[in-house]
């Protein structure tokens, strides 16, 4: 697949077939235009293209607004995944907040990518002051010559398959619903920091980590995860929360790892959140805090390890 991050860079001869937009999460419904658009282009013999940007634009506008269900990299091995011929990410500046509709679909669109067929969701919006919709796509089709494909929205349960839908949904902890809705189960990445190495005094030690400030954290509370490490995958017992048990006073993300002894600090390892299991407590004694831990260890040890089934959610 190939990969470009600029728009002076493009220069596609080979017919195409493109769908555009932030794709956020490539969640279900965004999964649907992207297998069409795969689809079509090897019906016809095109290259497949998704155009999407780097940054979210509403974040342009209102910096730090909105935080990302996936990073750029996870998007683009997705649109890898499914069968995309070509990616083109670039910014979204101040040229994307200026350039007409016309002039987006001619010198973009039509000159650099040369497409000839374009499939776009029913909301999809582009342009200065978000000019281009459907319709007005529909009319540049009839001047430059290319087809346009509306996709409806994709609902489950009646609920419309949205991005914004799928943050509240990984912000309530409903994990059930995010695989629902996403498609596949929430992971986040990051790297093991040092924390009060008070863990493995307790007997279970923990890999703390640092995300990047865009990235969504799920609700507070304990989660069954699966840790990637390396080439190696094992289970977990997550915390996101307080520690207010040992007076804790900044928000950590804290996994056990299950049948493991490394010293990881510095790893980028990533978390893949399969269940909630509880929330925080504070307890009035280490001893009960450590009966706990034991308590939630032995349940993913008998749910998640024993079964090695990680899509088993209640
Ligand atoms: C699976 C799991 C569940 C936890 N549950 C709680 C809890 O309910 N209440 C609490 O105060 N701390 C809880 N903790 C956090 C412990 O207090 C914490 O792991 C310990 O203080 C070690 O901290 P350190 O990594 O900074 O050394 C939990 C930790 C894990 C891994
Ligand atoms: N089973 C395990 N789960 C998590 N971390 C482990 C495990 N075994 C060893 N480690 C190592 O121990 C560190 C955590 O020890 P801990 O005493 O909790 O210190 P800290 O407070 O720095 O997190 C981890 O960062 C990792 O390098």
């Amino acid at each position: 697949m190939d990969i470009i991050k600029s728009i002076d860079e493009i220069n596609n001869t080979d017919r195409s077939v493109l769908t555009i937009g932030k794709f956020d999460g490539v969640h279900k419904g965004h999964q649907v235009l992207i297998k069409k658009t795969v689809e079509y282009a090897k019906e016809n013999n095109m290259k497949s293209v998704v155009f999407t940007f780097k940054n979210h634009p509403a974040n342009y506008f209102h910096p730090n607004h909105i935080k990302d269900i996936l990073t750029n990299e996870e998007k683009i091995n997705m649109f890898s995944d499914l069968g995309i011929d070509m990616v083109v990410i670039v910014p979204f500046d101040e040229k994307m907040t200026k350039i007409s509709a016309n002039d987006f679909v001619k010198s973009i669109l039509m000159d650099r990518l040369n497409a000839e067929k374009i499939i776009i969701g029913h909301d999809f919006s582009f342009a200065r002051n978000k000019e281009g919709n459907p319709e007005v796509l529909k009319t540049l089709s009839k001047k430059y010559n290319f087809e346009v494909e509306v996709v409806e929205p994709i609902k489950i349960n009646d609920i419309r398959v949205s991005s914004s839908y799928i943050r509240k949904l990984i912000l309530d902890g409903d994990l059930y619903k995010v695989r629902t809705y996403l498609g596949y189960n929430y992971k986040i990445l990051g790297k093991v920091i040092y924390s009060k190495q008070l863990g493995r005094k307790l007997g279970f030690p923990t890999a703390n980590l640092e995300v990047k400030p865009d990235i969504l954290i799920p609700k507070k509370g304990i989660y069954a995860t699966k840790v990637y490490i390396d080439d190696e995958v094992y289970f977990g017992a997550t915390n996101i929360g307080y520690n207010p048990t040992v007076k804790g006073t900044k928000l950590s993300i804290e996994t056990h790892i299950l049948q493991f002894n490394r010293d990881i600090y510095g790893k980028y390892i990533q978390l893949e959140f399969l269940e909630r299991l509880r929330d925080e407590k504070k307890f009035s004694s280490i001893e009960e805090l450590k009966n706990q831990l034991e308590f939630d260890t032995n349940y993913i040890y008998k749910n998640y390890v024993c079964k090695n089934d990680s899509y088993v959610i209640k």
